[in-house]
C-alpha cells in the first residue's frame, strides 16, 4: 500500500461517522457506586443492615476521542455521582473504567498521576467552586504547581495564555473572584480545568448556573477549546437544550441506569425509550416532525434509589407498560390499575383519609362489616382516575375489600396475579449497536 493510501485511509478513519468502531478513550463497564447512609442508633440495635443508596447501578458506556458524549436526565438520577466515580473522585462500588484501555482504579505511582493530569472536571457552580481568597491567577496555576510543571515564570506566563484563550485577559491575573460575573468565573473554571493539557474533561451542569445570555457564549467556547486542543468532552446536564448545542452522542440515565444512547439528532428526532420520549416532550420543538410526535408526560414522582422498582425501574411511571397478553386493556386504564397496585404494595393509603368508613382504633382501621362495599368504592373514588371495565372492577373490588381488615399482602397477591407486568419481572438490558434502548418494547 503506498503512503498516499495509508493517509488517506487514516483521514477516512477518522472522519468515520460510526463511532463504535473506533478505540474509545473512556470505557466504561458495570460501573456502581452505592451509598451506604451512616445507620441510626436504632437500626444498629435492630441490628438492621445499612441501607445502599444505589445512585449508579451498573452503567456501561464508551466515550471516543474528540466527541462530546453527553449524560442527560432528572435530578437525582445519578449523572454527577458518574462523572465523579469516572474520574476516581469517589470510589466505585464495582465495575471497570478504562482510560486509554488502563483501568484507572488500578493506576498507582506516575501513570495514576498522568490519568489525574489527563482527565479533568469542570464543577457546575462558578460561585463556589473558587477560592475566595485566592487571585484568579493562583487558582488557574494550582494545578501546575501540584504537578510540578515548568519554572515559577513559565507557569505564570501559561496561566495568562490560558487567560486569554478563555476570553478574559492576561492583566487580570491578579484579581480576585469576587471582581467577575458568574460566566466569567465559569472562564477561570474551564482555564484551571485546561492548565495541565487534560485529553478528557468531565462538564458538570457548566452553565446551569448562568443567565441564559451567557450559557451560549460558554457553549461556544467549550467549542472552540474542543477544536483547538482535540478535547473529549463527558457533558452532564438535565437541560435537553445544552444537550442538543454542544453534544455529539447522549446516554439518558433514569435511576442509576443508562436507558438509551445514540447520537444526539437520531435521540432527538426518533426516540425509543417511553422515558425519553417523555423527556423531550417537555421541551420546545425544533421541527414539525418532532412538534408531531405523540405528547406523553411523565406521572408520579420519581422513586427513590434506595428501594428501586423491581424489572425497569421506569415502569412505575412508564406510559407505556406491557399488560400480561391475556388482557385486553387500554394503556391509561392498566397504568392507572398499576398505580393502585403500587400504592397496595407499598401500604401507601390512608385507609381512615379515604373513607369514613374506616374508623382508627388501636389495632389500626376497623371497618364494619356492612360498609365494606362502601369502603372499596371509596377507596377507588380516591385512588383511581379512569372507568373501569366491569371485569376489571369485580377482580380489584375483590382485592381492595381485603384492605378491610388491613390485609394488603392479600389485596397485593390478587392484583398481582391478574395485572403482573412483564416489565416488573425482569429487567430490560441496554442491547448493543449505534442507538440502543433498555426497554422490552423494542427486546421482545
Ligand atoms: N454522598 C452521598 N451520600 C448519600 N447519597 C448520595 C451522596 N451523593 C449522592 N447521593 C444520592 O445519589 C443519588 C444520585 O445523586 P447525583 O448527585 O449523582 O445525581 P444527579 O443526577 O447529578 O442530580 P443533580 O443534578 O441534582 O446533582 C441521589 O439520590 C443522591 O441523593
Amino acid at each position: 500500500m503506498s503512503s498516499d493510501q495509508m493517509s488517506e485511509e487514516t483521514a477516512e478513519q477518522r472522519t468515520r461517522t460510526d463511532q463504535t468502531a473506533e478505540q474509545p478513550l473512556v470505557r466504561v463497564e458495570g460501573l456502581r457506586k452505592y451509598f451506604y447512609e451512616k445507620d441510626s442508633l436504632l437500626d444498629r440495635l435492630l441490628g438492621n443492615e445499612p441501607v445502599a443508596v444505589r445512585a449508579v447501578d451498573g452503567l456501561r458506556f464508551d466515550v471516543h476521542p474528540g466527541e462530546t458524549l453527553g449524560l442527560v436526565g432528572e435530578s437525582g438520577c445519578g449523572k454527577s455521582t458518574t462523572g465523579e466515580t469516572l474520574l476516581h473522585l469517589q470510589e466505585p462500588t464495582e465495575g471497570v473504567v478504562e482510560f486509554q484501555g488502563e483501568n484507572v482504579y488500578e493506576l498507582e505511582g506516575a501513570d495514576k498521576n498522568a490519568f489525574r493530569r489527563n482527565a479533568q472536571v469542570v464543577f457546575q457552580d462558578p460561585f463556589s467552586s473558587l477560592d475566595p481568597r485566592m487571585t484568579i491567577g493562583k487558582t488557574i496555576q494550582q494545578p501546575l504547581d501540584v504537578h510540578d510543571v515548568g519554572t515559577a515564570e513559565e507557569r505564570r506566563e501559561k496561566v495568562q495564555e490560558l487567560l486569554e484563550r478563555v476570553g478574559l485577559s492576561a492583566d487580570q491575573i491578579d484579581r480576585y473572584p469576587h471582581e467577575f460575573s458568574g460566566g466569567q468565573r465559569q472562564r477561570i473554571g474551564i482555564a484551571r480545568a485546561l492548565a495541565l493539557e487534560p485529553e478528557f474533561v468531565v462538564l458538570d451542569e457548566p452553565t446551569s448556573a448562568l443567565d441564559v445570555s451567557v450559557q451560549a457564549q460558554v457553549l461556544n467556547l467549550l467549542e472552540d477549546l474542543q477544536d483547538d486542543f482535540g478535547l473529549t468532552y463527558l457533558l452532564i446536564s438535565h437541560d435537553l437544550s445544552v444537550i442538543r448545542h454542544i453534544c455529539d452522542r447522549v446516554a439518558v440515565m433514569y435511576l442509576g441506569e443508562i436507558v438509551e444512547i445514540g447520537l444526539v439528532e437520531e435521540i432527538f428526532q426518533n426516540p425509543t425509550h417511553p422515558y425519553t420520549e417523555a423527556l423531550l416532550a417537555s421541551v420546545p420543538r425544533a421541527s414539525t416532525d418532532e412538534r408531531d410526535r405523540e405528547r406523553q408526560t411523565l406521572s408520579g414522582d420519581v422513586p427513590s434509589p434506595r428501594d428501586p422498582p423491581s424489572g425497569c425501574r421506569f415502569r412505575t411511571r412508564c406510559p407505556q407498560v406491557i399488560p400480561p397478553d391475556e388482557l385486553d386493556l387500554d394503556q391509561p386504564v392498566y397504568r392507572d390499575i398499576m398505580n393502585l397496585r403500587e400504592l397496595v404494595e407499598r401500604e401507601n393509603i390512608s385507609l381512615e383519609l379515604v373513607s369514613s368508613h374506616a374508623e382508627a382504633t388501636d389495632e389500626g382501621p376497623l371497618v364494619d362489616e356492612a360498609h365494606i362495599d362502601e369502603f372499596v368504592e371509596d377507596i377507588k373514588a380516591a385512588v383511581l382516575e379512569t372507568a373501569l371495565p366491569p371485569r376489571e372492577e369485580a377482580v380489584i373490588d375483590e382485592a381492595l375489600a381485603h384492605l378491610a381488615t388491613e390485609d394488603w399482602d392479600g389485596a397485593a397477591e390478587i392484583l398481582k396475579d391478574r395485572y403482573e407486568s412483564l416489565c416488573e419481572r425482569e429487567s430490560p438490558s441496554l442491547g448493543e449497536g449505534p442507538h440502543p434502548a433498555a426497554c422490552h418494547l423494542y427486546n421482545e
